[in-house]
């Protein structure tokens, strides 16, 4: 298993955030997590691209763990922040270019690497402008080619698609459906609609709990119902008794 998370723990003073988190998730797999707000999506997810300790626990990330190397870890993956990295005053290009540049690419390959991705993301048409101008739609796909440039094995995805119109998030399907076994990919979002048409697994968490595990047709056999919503509401509904 290329991420293998053992009873990942995250706790805020007294409040449990992430509750002995265990999960496996293959090479190539597109991992969707769902849960309400506050079920500590956001908080695995800075765990396991290693922007925040765990409490207790730990993930083996292609073979790292995240507690004892991170730095490891880090070269393998990156992260699509709910926040948007652009920079405002940079064009599209000159973001990337800029990134590339971070990550060690001399300035040919950092343009190189610019347009391979502005081609993949449909940025190509918009590559002088400015952060700043773009739509919605298009700074969260730029925002994602961003975190493609160190060419990670892995990338989580934070809501990808908040905000943005249904032809922007149907774009943005597309791109990433494009992707789809290439890279592994761990996406949260609220949109049950996002999960049906990209997830390979499902993922359901409940105050900080796994609480159910699936393909979206196990998860439907498992709660007897027809549709993700009504699976989604019967079993975070569940665990308030428990
Ligand atoms: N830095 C922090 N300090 C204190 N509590 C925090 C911190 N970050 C998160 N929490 C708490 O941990 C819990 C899980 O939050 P998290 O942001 O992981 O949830 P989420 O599932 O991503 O929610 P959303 O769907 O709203 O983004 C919440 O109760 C939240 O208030």
């Amino acid at each position: 298993m290329e991420i293998k998370i053992m009873e990942l723990t995250k706790t805020f003073k007294d409040r449990v955030a992430v509750d002995q988190l265990t999960l496996a998730i293959g090479q190539g797999e597109f991992f969707a997590l769902l849960g309400e707000n506050g079920a500590g999506k956001t908080t695995t997810i800075k765990m396991l691209s290693c922007l925040m300790e765990p409490t207790s626990g730990d993930a083996i990330m292609l073979g790292d763990s995240i507690v004892e190397n991170p730095q490891a870890v880090k070269k393998k993956l990156n992260i699509s922040p709910q926040e948007t990295a652009v920079a405002r005053n940079l064009s599209v290009q000159e973001n990337l270019e800029f990134i590339a540049r971070i990550y060690g690419s001399t300035k040919q390959d950092a343009e190189q690497k610019a347009i391979r991705l502005m081609e993949m993301f449909g940025l190509a048409e918009r590559a002088k402008s400015k952060g700043r101008n773009l739509s919605g739609g298009m700074e969260r796909r730029l925002s994602i080619a961003m975190a493609m440039i160190s060419e990670p094995e892995i990338i989580f995805l934070d809501e990808p698609t908040v905000g943005l119109d249904v032809r922007a998030r149907l774009d943005l399907w597309q791109i990433l459906l494009n992707l789809k076994g290439q890279i592994t990919i761990i996406l949260t979002t609220h949109y049950l609609e996002e999960v049906e048409a990209l997830a390979d697994r499902i993922g359901i968490m409940h105050k900080g709990r796994l609480q159910a595990l699936g393909t979206l047709e196990e998860l439907k056999h498992q709660t007897g119902q027809i549709k993700l919503q009504d699976v989604f509401l019967q079993l975070t509904a569940e665990g308030e008794s428990t």
